[in-house]
């Protein structure tokens, strides 16, 4: 944290974003007064019993959704970095991800698996899908939501390789536009060791692995 609103420092490279007290109940009020004429504009009456409280609802829930803007993902895995001696693949699988697309705000969601070759060091292992959460919870496009959990993990722990699979579910091609409502998309990146046939093949086997 190095401002004045005790706000922590976002992780750089997102173009546009500034920074906001995403507590402060200015904001929500400020927020809702939106969703409010949102509400009015769709045709509903605002003032009906069941939605009175709901732009103060919509307001904190965007608020949550997009929370990982104030999060620094590199201070997360510098919390818990540990020197080991163990130079083996590191898989975290089927991590939830829940995230939202930049173009229509509408959900998507599904799963990330992440994978490191230590370099000298290891990261505990709630850090892994602690630091997915920092970049899903942001305004995303699955692909960049991909490189930069890759991109974090690379330059932080500076392991052997980085591989990152992540496969999703858009709202926005199933509730609405081509309304397709069966399929995944998948969005691959890798680093280092990953990029060798061998290492990928063997970390895309343990992914498609069962445990039970
Ligand atoms: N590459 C990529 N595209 C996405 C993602 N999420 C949503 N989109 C796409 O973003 C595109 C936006 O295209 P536009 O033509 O501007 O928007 P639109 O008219 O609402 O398009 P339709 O969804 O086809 O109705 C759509 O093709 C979406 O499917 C994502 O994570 N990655
Ligand atoms: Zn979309």
């Amino acid at each position: 944290m190095d401002n004045d609103n005790n706000i922590p420092d976002r992780d750089e490279g997102i173009n546009g974003y500034h920074k906001i007290d995403r507590y402060n109940p200015d904001l929500i009020q400020s927020l809702s007064t939106h969703y409010k004429d949102v509400l009015e504009q769709i045709g509903e009456d605002p003032n009906r019993e069941g939605l009175l409280k709901t732009p103060e609802r919509v307001a904190k829930a965007l608020l949550y959704l997009t929370h990982g803007y104030d999060l620094n993902a590199k201070e997360i895995l510098t919390s818990a970095m540990f020197k080991e001696d163990y130079s083996q693949m590191v898989v975290v699988k089927d991590i939830e991800v829940y995230s939202m697309c930049e173009h229509h705000m509408l959900p998507f969601f599904g799963k990330a698996h992440v994978a490191y070759i230590p370099n000298g060091y290891v990261v505990g292992l709630s850090k892994i899908p602690r630091i997915v959460d920092v970049f899903a919870r942001r305004l995303q496009v699955q692909e960049r939501l991909t490189n930069e959990i890759r991109d974090c993990i690379q330059e932080t722990l500076q392991p052997l390789g980085v591989g990152v699979v992540i496969e999703c579910r858009h709202l926005c091609m199933s509730m609405r536009g081509v309304q397709k409502q069966n399929s995944v998309t998948t969005t691959s990146a890798f680093t280092g060791e990953f990029l060798k046939e061998k290492t990928r093949t063997e970390f895309l086997n343990l992914i498609s692995s069962k445990l039970s």
